[in-house]
């Protein structure tokens, strides 16, 4: 029985969705990819795929909102096999904090080490412009300050420790990887790196909300990630977290544009080819080192 703010799912609920994929796919996946909006395009560049609609998954929820396609896709990034997630979960759809990272602990039952979360957020650094890349070196966890947390509730020690450590949730390594890759494939001109904070949304942040949000220190804003990021590394995943800057946020009362979802989802078409070669030759390195490292 469940009681009220404790996790809705239970480890059977969890071990449950992954032996009904672990039965439905030869693939085993090492390396968990979660698309952002409008970013499943990340999982075209995976070979022999095999794809669940979300709604035919046990215990899985449902995207609803434009640009999440709501499908698991298992494939090979050359000799790594990897799974994708087209489309997460956000608080302001009425999901759990449960609910919203139920997948993470599916990822870390089937055998997954490894977890890259992108993601679309509003640049609030004044370097930023749109079309950059963020590489997440650190992340606010704003709804958790106010006791929206996913690890609220019973610990289950299966999973992890009662008081996990956030200073280094994510991976230094990967990070530096990441702007090897970059300076690789040309593109280290809109690669950059800073501080992500989560906001529960849905609505885009006030100018007063954004300001505050640039005195605390945050470089962008979103509605996601920070949920998925804590789960995984409360079960031990190595992150990484890619960070879309699809718009400016309004800092000053003069400005006239506004953002809307439409747009955000242009600039991750946009982008989403080279997030993709990015996001394919990272994996690739990984491989190679941990078979040089093995
Ligand atoms: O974080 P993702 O889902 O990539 O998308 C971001 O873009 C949407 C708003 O346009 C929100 O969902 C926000 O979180
Ligand atoms: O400006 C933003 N604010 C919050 N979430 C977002 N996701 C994309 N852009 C934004």
């Amino acid at each position: 029985m469940h009681t009220k703010g404790t996790c809705c799912c239970s480890f059977e609920d969890y071990k449950l969705t992954t032996e009904w994929l672990l039965n439905q796919t030869s693939h085993r996946p090492k390396v968990a990819v979660i698309c952002g909006s409008g970013l499943g395009l990340l999982a075209d560049g995976a070979a022999n795929k095999q794809t669940f609609k979300y709604q035919d998954i046990p215990h899985f929820p449902v995207s609803t909102v434009p640009g999440h396609e709501g499908r698991l896709v298992f494939g090979m990034i050359e000799d790594t096999p990897c799974v994708f997630m087209q489309g997460h979960f956000h608080l302001y759809e009425g999901y759990s904090l449960c609910q919203v990272t139920f997948p993470v602990r599916i990822f870390k039952l089937m055998g997954v080490e490894l977890m890259l979360v992108t993601n679309a957020s509003g640049g609030i650094c004044p370097d930023f412009k749109v079309g950059d890349i963020m590489i997440i070196k650190d992340h606010i966890n704003l709804p958790g300050f106010a006791g929206q947390h996913p690890l609220c509730g019973p610990n289950d020690e299966r999973f992890g420790i009662r008081f996990p450590s956030m200073s280094d949730a994510h991976s230094k390594d990967l990070r530096g990887l990441v702007l090897d890759v970059g300076v690789e494939l040309g593109c280290s001109d809109f690669i950059r790196e800073g501080v992500y904070c989560m906001v529960s949304g849905p609505n885009f942040e006030t100018i007063a909300e954004a300001r505050m949000l640039q005195v605390l220190g945050c470089d962008s804003v979103g509605m996601s990630m920070v949920p998925e990021v804590t789960v995984a590394k409360h079960c031990g995943l190595r992150v990484l977290g890619l960070s879309l800057i699809t718009n400016k946020v309004s800092l000053d009362y003069s400005r006239e544009e506004k953002v809307n979802h439409e747009e955000v989802l242009e600039i991750c078409k946009m982008r989403a080819e080279v997030l993709q070669k990015i996001v394919t030759k990272l994996i690739t390195r990984c491989q190679q080192q941990s078979i040089n490292t093995h």
